[in-house]
């Protein structure tokens, strides 16, 4: 961020910018402490993830007596870990939201992941993941929650590279604007029939057939190529983790007379429910 403007918007006379700022600054606080609590106990014997690139990079640098580019700086790497955390927490924790409220009023898909789940892993309190992670209807419903309620909908854009592009027999020239947005591709209802019901069989009864490929490529949620979500592994690990812990554990229920007014998505830029809120009501089983 510029300083000035930077400046600017923290005396803004608009209320909501300024907490915007005051925001950003404590969750900048927060990944600079995590930062150097990650440095006092770094060892690049046994640290191999992408701060540990960062501070070797800058390692290197410093020993053979180059300048630091500023993405290696201190300064760098944490913006670089706010991004990580501003990427990977509104999206994963929607997701998780609009999932266990559709599972809600799918209780038939509840009993079936519970049933599933148990048998895999018995009384594991929180499941492991090489437990779960192939399990067949775990899988189904979070493809499903996935393609019906894409955590970040909207059209990325992209430009056209030097040469241009033929798109769908269709040329277009370098430098044009172009996008596609995963909330409607996802609800294509010639690759997706009856695409506006929430309904994880569908991926069951694609397996095997050469439907499974088309419904996949379809998938955009995560975006495609080089800059393609860097975490997307790990939001599907965490989503198949807290869902199978739930599901082994709870039964789901609406908790309100609001809850599907609540639930209605709103884009802002990240899939947001209107009431911004979910209430709804676990019961041990
Ligand atoms: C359900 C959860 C998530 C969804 C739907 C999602 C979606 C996306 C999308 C659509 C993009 C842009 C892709 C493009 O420009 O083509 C993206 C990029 C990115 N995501 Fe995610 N994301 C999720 C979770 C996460 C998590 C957990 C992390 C990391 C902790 C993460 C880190 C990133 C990063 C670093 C990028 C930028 C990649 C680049 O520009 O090379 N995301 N994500």
């Amino acid at each position: 961020m510029f300083p000035l403007t930077s400046k600017l918007l923290y005396h803004s006379p608009i209320k909501g910018l300024r907490n915007f700022m005051r925001a950003a600054e404590e969750f900048n606080k927060y990944c600079l402490g995590s930062y150097k609590r990650y440095l006092a106990s770094y060892d690049p014997q046994t640290r191999h993830d992408l701060i540990a690139r960062m501070v070797n990079e800058r390692t290197a640098l410093t020993k053979q007596g180059q300048s630091i580019p500023r993405h290696v700086t201190e300064r760098g790497i944490v913006d670089e870990l706010s991004n990580l955390v501003f990427a990977g927490t509104d999206t994963t924790g929607n997701t998780l939201t609009y999932l266990f409220y559709d599972l809600a009023r799918h209780p038939e898909w509840q009993t079936r992941l519970h049933k599933e789940v148990v048998d895999a892993v018995g009384e594991q309190a929180s499941p492991d993941y090489s437990l779960i992670q192939g399990l067949p209807a775990l899988e189904a419903v979070v493809q499903e929650i996935f393609r019906f309620r894409p955590a970040s909908p909207d059209g990325l854009i992209r430009v056209v590279p030097k040469g241009g592009a033929v798109v769908d027999s269709v040329f277009v020239p370098a430098g044009t604007l172009v996008s596609s947005q995963a909330l409607s591709t996802q609800r294509d209802p010639t690759i997706f029939p009856d695409p506006d019901s929430f309904n994880p069989q569908r991926w069951l009864d694609a397996e095997g057939t050469e439907n499974i490929d088309l419904m996949r490529e379809q998938m955009l949620l995560f975006g495609k190529g080089a800059r393609s979500c860097l975490g997307r592994r790990l939001a599907t690990m965490e989503i198949k983790c807290a869902l199978a812990a739930i599901a082994r554990r709870y039964k789901v229920e609406i908790g309100s007379a609001e809850t599907d007014d609540d639930m209605q998505m709103i884009d802002h830029f990240v899939l947001i429910p209107k009431g911004q809120r979910c209430v709804l009501r676990l019961t041990r089983l």
